[in-house]
């Protein structure tokens, strides 16, 4: 099985999760396969709150409803991917630069359901470059910023985010203490988002793999 197949699978296990009500869709190619899967039991739900335009896109072509998260209360359910994942579920995500609006639902969900294949689950975060969404005037501080933090931050350039904003992917982070890190980086001024989920990390892992679908919860 490949990469793509095993991100399928977990996809598709994570239907087991959605119930009924308006329900989390994040962003990624996992979660590409979990929207499609999600048609097939598109009678369940009254529809969806998503983290991005390309997957708000994705949901309507399947004729699934999409809210503004303002016009509902609490989600019963986020289901989304992350680029690692820790043994405590505390994840680095915005790999496709979403991770502003997937942590404001995140937060809003009572359930987080990660999918993800197995080579996602890592023993210590940071091998995948931190992606941190900046304010566009505050790049350079920022960067700077995160080298005094021990970082090798790279502009993504040419990106813009669904907010208007840049992303600084930062290289040759060991991220020993990610609640203390995803802290320190909120404060940097022009901060808006850092990729680390630590104080909202997910409530299950589903995880591909080769002998089928697994689930760990911290
Ligand atoms: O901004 C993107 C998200 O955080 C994705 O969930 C993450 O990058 C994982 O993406 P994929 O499922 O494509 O590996």
């Amino acid at each position: 099985m490949n990469q793509d197949d095993l991100k399928k699978q977990a996809a598709e296990a994570a239907l087991d999760y959605v119930e009924s009500g308006v329900i989390g869709v994040g962003t990624g190619s996992t979660v590409n396969h979990f929207i499609d899967a999600l048609a097939s039991v598109k009678h369940r739900i009254e529809g969806a709150v998503s983290s991005s335009e390309v997957s708000s896109e994705r949901l309507k072509r399947h004729g699934i409803q999409v809210f503004d998260l303002n016009a509902v209360g609490e989600l019963a359910l986020y289901v989304d991917g992350a680029d690692e994942s820790n043994g405590q579920l505390e994840l680095i995500k915005g790999g496709g630069g979403a991770l502003t609006r997937e942590k404001i639902v995140a937060a809003a969900s009572r359930t987080f359901v990660c999918i993800a294949d197995e080579s996602k689950l890592v023993e210590v975060l940071g091998g995948f470059p931190l992606p941190v969404e900046v304010i566009p005037m505050a790049r350079s501080y920022v960067a700077r910023e995160l080298v005094q933090l021990g970082g090798t931050p790279v502009w993504r350039e040419g990106f813009v985010t669904d907010n208007g904003n840049l992303i600084l992917d930062v290289q040759n982070l060991e991220i020993t203490d990610p609640k203390g890190l995803e802290q320190r980086i909120n404060t940097i001024a022009g901060v808006v988002t850092v990729g680390i989920f630590a104080w909202r990390p997910a409530d299950v892992l589903i995880l591909g793999s080769a002998q089928g679908p697994r689930t760990i919860k911290p």
